[in-house]
């Protein structure tokens, strides 16, 4: 089967400093994919390159070909913007907009795409926050600010709103990192339902994490993508011994 995603020798530079290298990779339509590894060794910077967020980055260069449903990423006359519309990003920390309301957050990004119609974008707000499992705490303050959401909450709204504009790819960023363990859980299991409808990839510092939630797992170590398989191998029969002392806690 055709994967939704491919990265073809993705080569990463910051100046000087080689952050990722050569990295070849595939995810398939609807499955959840963790990238896992101690930190510094190029998962965030590998997952950025895949929205083309390093194009705000000064110093920052990607070679090779990431290949989104058939579309190259960086082919010459891609528009980023646009780009970035097809993949949805939630982030460590919550980062809902300040200023506006719950309802204000979820649909923000349809208004840029010029969606005004005051009915369509209560459908969409409703059907992206059932999708992120808050639309029962927060039917009823719509309209009130999104700062006054809990943490968890507020991670879940930015999941709805990453929603709204039906990402084909999203992906998160350590995205329970700054939650409790209930918001944790929560989150763990909004997972499994989002692959429903998108394909997610994930990078998370927590093992137990990857283990539970994702279909395939990738390890990275200082720039290289070490291993990449199905997450149950991974995990418990892994290839290279790198991967081995990773799972097995004997570093990171
Ligand atoms: N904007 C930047 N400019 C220069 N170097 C950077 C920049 N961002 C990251 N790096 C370097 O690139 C390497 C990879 O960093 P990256 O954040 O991708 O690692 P990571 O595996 O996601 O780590 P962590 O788990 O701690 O988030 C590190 O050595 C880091 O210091």
């Amino acid at each position: 089967m055709t994967p939704l995603l491919s990265a073809q020798d993705v080569n990463i530079y910051y100046g000087d400093k080689h952050a990722v290298k050569g990295v070849h990779l595939e995810f398939a339509r609807g499955t959840v994919n963790a990238l896992i590894g101690p930190s510094g060794c190029g998962k965030t910077t590998f997952l950025r390159a895949i929205n083309r967020m390093h194009d705000l980055t000064p110093g920052a260069r990607v070679t090779g070909r990431i290949v989104l449903d058939g579309q190259d990423v960086y082919e010459h006359g891609v528009d980023p913007v646009a780009m970035r519309r097809r993949v949805g990003m939630v982030f460590q920390k919550p980062n809902p907009f300040p200023t506006m309301s719950v309802f204000d957050n979820v649909v923000a990004g349809l208004k840029l795409t010029g969606v005004r119609n005051r009915a369509q974008l209560l459908a969409v707000a409703e059907r992206s926050l059932r999708g992120a499992a808050l639309w029962d705490e927060v039917r009823d303050r719509l309209n009130t600010p999104a700062t006054g959401l809990s943490g968890g909450q507020q991670q879940r709204l930015c999941i709805a709103r990453a929603l709204a504009v039906e990402p084909e790819i999203l992906l998160m960023d350590e995205p329970t990192s700054a939650l409790d363990p209930a918001s944790t859980a929560r989150i763990e299991d909004l997972m499994t339902e989002l692959k429903k409808v998108t394909t997610i990839v994930i990078v998370t510092h927590n093992m137990h994490q990857a283990a539970r939630v994702s279909d395939t797992t990738s390890f990275f170590l200082v720039g290289d993508m070490v291993e990449h398989g199905p997450t149950a191998r991974i995990f418990q029969a892994p290839r290279d011994e790198r991967t081995e002392a990773y799972v097995s806690g004997r570093f990171g």
